[in-house]
């Protein structure tokens, strides 16, 4: 179980969050949604320790995640394993390899250094890969593959990691329609499947009421929302989202204002 508890990140003068609260039962796939600059990414952020907390305590099972520090920190962050939106993975690199980078922390520095991966780990990486259906990428380099498939393979190194939680920051964001569906089912299938918990940060509030069990919606860095899908109607839509809820609700209603990152919100309606 995670548990976050009055958790603040300030940045000079500006609360990016502002005591946050929830608890996440194991197993749950729950969407951080709101606003851009909402705190959604500090949130995250800070549950992996990328983010330092201002004040208040994360909790997991009986560890107290704020105060770990050198291998008890880098062991938590094995546990709460990161998706971003870039993907994050070695372009010149094959995919097998970037896969087997999750298994990092387990295998002697020499290994992954000379490319000499114990071949249980290679099995372990490759059926992860099989997983997602991008067993036969396994040799190509990683930036040769599209956005979708690149996802897939991000999330097939996070497996391997044979964490408890994943942190997904806006895993989709940098997907068109079809390759967003994709991935939503990858990260779908690693939770009813393993049973891993999933917190995903979404701009789209449609494929956030279609995937997740439970909404916790954030405005101003404050925890605004917190229920099932069915429970956030339009009108509490529209608070969070504020000016932006248009685009939100109903993103053909007209075209996307020109603001950082707006078109990200188009996914609404195209998804
Ligand atoms: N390292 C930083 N230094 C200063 N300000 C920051 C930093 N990181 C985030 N912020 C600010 O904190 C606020 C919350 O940012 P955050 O990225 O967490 O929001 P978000 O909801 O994830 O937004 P988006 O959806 O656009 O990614 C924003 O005002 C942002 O400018």
């Amino acid at each position: 179980m995670l548990v976050v508890e009055g958790l603040t990140r300030r940045f000079g003068t500006l609360k990016a969050v502002s005591d946050a609260s929830f608890v996440i039962e194991p197993g749950a796939f729950v969407g951080v949604i709101g606003p851009s600059g909402a705190g959604k990414s500090t949130l995250l952020r800070m549950i992996n320790r990328l983010v330092d907390p201002s004040e208040g305590v994360i909790r997991f099972g009986n560890e107290n995640v704020t105060a770990l520090t050198g291998r008890d920190l880098r062991r938590w962050r094995r546990r709460a394993a990161m998706i971003f939106q870039q993907f994050n993975l070695v372009g010149r690199l094959d995919v097998l390899t970037n896969v087997l980078m999750g298994r990092v922390a387990t295998v002697p520095a020499w290994r992954s250094l000379t490319g000499l991966w114990p071949e249980d780990d290679k099995v372990v990486a490759l059926s992860a890969l099989e997983q997602f259906d991008i067993g036969s990428l396994a040799a190509k380099r990683a930036e040769h593959l599209s956005g979708g498939q690149q996802q897939r393979v991000a999330i097939a190194r996070a497996m391997v990691q044979e964490p408890e939680l994943i942190l997904a920051d806006e895993p989709i964001a940098s997907l068109d329609p079809r390759n967003t569906r994709v991935v939503m089912d990858a990260l779908l299938r690693i939770n009813r499947h393993f049973g891993i918990t999933v917190l995903c940060n979404l701009h789209s509030l449609e494929i956030a009421r279609s995937y997740c069990d439970r909404l916790i919606g954030m405005a101003a860095g404050r925890v605004v929302f917190d229920g099932a899908p069915v429970q956030l109607t339009d009108a509490l839509a529209r608070d969070i989202y504020g000016l932006d809820s248009e685009q939100v609700l109903d993103g053909s209603a007209r075209a996307p204002e020109p603001r950082v990152r707006a078109g990200a919100f188009g996914e609404a309606a195209v998804a």
